[in-house]
């Protein structure tokens, strides 16, 4: 099944729904793959049943996926070390593995958030924690939603790195006959487009949940790329990155779909439910509920007007009523649709 020329190792920190999938698509592009998991009893499910029940029931993994709960024995050896956890709990539990990662190991995040309070993205985490320059960082990201991938269905993805070289070594690494994943050297903008369709994915969940249909859902999937250029281009990405899988390719995906996490919270906050209530039926992460704030957080500080992400944001801090924020959205004073925020 391999694309890539050769085995090798990698190590999968994070054992949720797509660091799981992810070591299936590496094992399947010929890796040995130790996924690390924070609950023992997980890591004992998965090696006996080859089935990570609690996030992607009826998947069964290849025998070349083993799980462990011990970041030293999941990092030893390594030749790809990918990072799979929520955003927001990166730093902390990065700097109790940093030790463990071989040093000429290539670090792929597969996050897609921002940190609050320091509004890094994820690859910025990774170098200030490990110390690693960007030579050895790179980013996956696309429409890959988690269940479609470990079902072996088809998508493509990307790969960005700060050298097409390197990029080329992880595309190498993960490429399947199910999984296609392109390069990109624009890791910046790649890191930005997951991020932001998260938030965009909770404002048309909002819109769902207030029973609108797909004149709404395209609108705001449409402005939300609007936003999400606007404020990739002012930190210095390329904006072609917005257009492609990364950008466009993600958000459709994630806003049209039932499995995304985003989406759905939107959806239940939407017919009415609470933060709080939203949270507690869900137990995998929406990465847009905390992420709208850092994203704020990014926009203020490069002088952007991000409307979305800014009614998204009042109405977690429980500042709108979906009501309020449709009324509040829609009474903006009219714009051009190019240049006008
Ligand atoms: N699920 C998907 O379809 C996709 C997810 N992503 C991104 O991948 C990242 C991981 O997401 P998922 O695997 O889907 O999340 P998940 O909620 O399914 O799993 C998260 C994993 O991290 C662990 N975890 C949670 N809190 C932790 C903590 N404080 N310390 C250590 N481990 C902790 C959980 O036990 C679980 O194993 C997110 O940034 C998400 O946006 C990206 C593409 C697709
Ligand atoms: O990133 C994703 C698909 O590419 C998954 O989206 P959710 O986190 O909203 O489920």
């Amino acid at each position: 099944m391999a694309v890539h020329d050769g085995s090798f190792r990698a190590a999968v920190f994070g054992a949720g729904s797509w660091g799981t999938a992810f070591a299936l698509v590496l094992a399947d592009a010929g890796a040995d793959v130790v996924l690390w998991a924070r609950r023992q009893e997980l890591c004992d499910a998965i090696n006996q049943e080859h089935v990570n029940a609690d996030y992607l029931p009826g998947i069964v993994l290849p025998d070349q996926v083993r799980a462990t709960h011990d970041a030293e024995e999941a990092a030893a050896g390594a030749d790809l070390v990918v990072l799979a956890v929520p955003s927001q709990c990166l730093r902390a539990n990065l700097a109790g593995w940093s030790a463990f990662l071989p040093p000429a190991a290539i670090l792929v995040s597969l996050m897609k958030g921002i940190e609050l309070g320091t509004a890094k993205r994820m690859s910025e985490v990774i170098g200030e924690v490990t110390g690693s320059g960007p030579e050895r960082i790179s980013v996956v990201s696309g429409p890959n939603l988690a269940r479609e991938i470990a079902g072996r269905q088809p998508a493509a993805s990307v790969v960005a790195a700060h050298t097409e070289e390197l990029a080329q070594r992880v595309q190498a690494m993960c490429h399947t006959p199910h999984f296609r994943p392109y390069t990109n050297t624009d890791v910046l903008g790649t890191e930005m487009g997951g991020a932001v369709k998260n938030v965009i994915a909770l404002a048309v969940g909002i819109a769902v949940g207030l029973g609108f249909g797909d004149n709404a859902r395209a609108s705001v999937i449409t402005r939300g790329l609007a936003e999400t250029a606007r404020l990739g281009q002012a930190l210095g990405a390329d904006p072609y990155t917005f257009s492609g899988l990364a950008g466009l390719g993600d958000l459709v995906a994630t806003c049209s779909s039932p499995l995304s996490r985003n989406r759905t919270f939107g959806e239940r906050l939407g017919e009415g439910m609470s933060v709080g209530e939203a949270a507690a039926i869900s137990r995998q992460v929406a990465e847009g509920v905390k992420s709208c704030e850092s994203i704020l957080d990014l926009a203020g500080r490069a002088g952007v007007d991000m409307p979305i992400v800014e009614h998204v944001a009042r109405m977690v801090r429980g500042d709108f009523t979906p009501q309020d924020m449709l009324r509040s959205l829609l009474s903006r004073s009219a714009k051009p649709e190019r240049h006008g925020h």
